[in-house]
């Protein structure tokens, strides 16, 4: 069923590489509550609906599209649904949620017809390497800033941490156990990896589980958005229109952006195709609909999917062991908690995968600037703004500029202007990037 011959892989490196991406994003059912309750949405009702978000999109990306790319709640999403829709426009959290959901069936729609296609064909070579490379710069300064190995600063914005902080020096050997495995070649070597960095951090005592271990997963006070009817009222009266705009663009962009990422990393797309593409995009919309029902906001292709990549998952079995083991996590929600506590345990694989993911920029074609420019904007952007949307935005942008400014207009395809335009409108008039 997962054509795991065909694939080059078997079970247990699916298996492995499962583990490896689960290990990297079991953070999201601790983190998108603690979020979400800034909305004031119940810490428990964000608990399940992201479990649940999650369990639905990766399996179906498991079983419908055979990718080894999961699906679950954005970290950007949410905290721009806290902090700027409910924060900012003045809407409680039950009528933001509408606009989620609203935005979640048009990506349905769009999911269905031809359009998907035509965006992911659309996106120049040379971009789709930059998203690539963006996303594994991106991914890497998510585990250095984590960790504490880079942190803020005042004037440069960022520099070197504490290099004697527990934490820095628990990545720091994490780092060092990992890329020895990988040198000697081991298999799993960034699944070992985590374990090794786990058992260290329990016996110096960075780790502990003293909240216990098993706990029976809390329902959800009810569905947030039981008549789709209603939701649509709810943004005519509020004018949430622009919302929905900005969670459907950013939302259609970060994971098609993804998408092509990893998949490019898994050697799984054919020339500029993304075969099955319909399938995966309707994983992460169906998932998202579901989610603003439940209470979360949109899902999206992950990132740290590049890390079970890197690990071998080249199949959906791999996202199927992502997500049983999520429906696991929903009962052993104190260790999970504990253990997504201690980043260090985490970032190693994520710098690494990190450096994987970069040598996708020995395909740009660095010699003409046209070509070159924008695919820098994106890799530049995406770990700066902290947005795979923002990056691709940028490069959306600038793209179609460079290309009237060297007389090639023609040369570029019309949704490229259409989507400039659009991101423009966004990025310069709506904010939520
Ligand atoms: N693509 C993507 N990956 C993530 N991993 C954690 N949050 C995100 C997100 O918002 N987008």
């Amino acid at each position: 069923m997962f054509k795991l011959k065909e694939h080059g892989t078997n079970v247990k490196t699916e298996i492995i590489a499962g583990l490896t991406t689960f290990l990297t994003m079991v953070y999201i059912v601790v983190v998108n509550p603690i979020i979400l309750s800034e909305a004031g949405v119940p810490f428990d009702q964000v608990f399940t609906a992201t479990v649940v978000a999650t369990i639905i999109g990766t399996l179906w990306m498991a079983l419908s599209a055979n990718y080894p790319i999961a699906i679950a709640p954005g970290m950007g999403m949410n905290a721009y649904f806290a902090y700027t829709v409910v924060g900012a426009e003045k809407v409680n959290y039950e009528i933001a949620f509408s606009a989620v959901f609203l935005a979640g069936i048009l990506f349905i729609i769009l999911s269905l017809t031809p359009f998907r296609k035509q965006i992911i064909e659309a996106i120049p070579s040379n971009l789709k390497n930059g998203i690539t490379a963006g996303i594994g710069l991106f991914i890497a300064f998510i585990g250095l800033r984590l960790t504490g190995l880079i942190t803020d600063h005042p004037q440069n914005l960022v520099t070197l941490g504490d290099l004697h902080s527990p934490s820095v020096v628990l990545a720091l050997v994490g780092l060092a156990i990992t890329l020895i495995l990988m040198s000697l070649n081991v298999h799993g070597a960034l699944f070992i990896g985590m374990i090794c960095t786990g058992i260290i951090a329990f016996f110096t005592g960075q780790l502990s589980f003293d909240q216990g271990i098993v706990s029976i997963p809390k329902l959800p006070e009810g569905i947030i958005i039981a008549n789709p009817i209603d939701a649509i009222g709810d943004v005519i009266q509020h004018g949430l229109f622009a919302v929905v705009f900005s969670f459907l663009l950013v939302t259609i962009f970060d994971t098609t952006g993804t998408m092509i990422g990893v998949a490019k990393q898994a050697g799984l797309m054919k020339g500029d195709e993304m075969p099955n593409a319909r399938k995966a995009l309707l994983a992460d919309s169906i998932a998202a609909t579901a989610g603003a029902m439940l209470g979360t906001t949109p899902t999206s292709a992950y990132i740290e999917s590049s890390s079970g990549v890197a690990a071998g998952g080249r199949t959906g079995l791999t996202t199927l062991t992502v997500a049983v083991l999520f429906g696991v996590a929903a009962f052993f929600s104190p260790i999970v908690a504990a253990v997504s506590g201690i980043s260090a345990i985490t970032a190693p694989a994520l710098i690494i995968v990190g450096s994987l993911m970069m040598g996708s920029i020995a395909e740009i074609n660095w010699k003409e600037i046209d070509e070159a420019f924008p695919a820098f904007l994106v890799i530049l952007s995406m770990p700066l703004t902290s947005s795979i949307a923002t990056g691709i935005a940028l490069g959306f942008i600038s793209y179609p500029l460079m290309k009237v400014m060297k007389g090639k207009w023609k040369e570029v395809h019309p949704f490229l202007y259409i989507f400039a335009v659009l991101f423009f409108i966004q990025l310069f008039f709506l904010g939520g990037h």
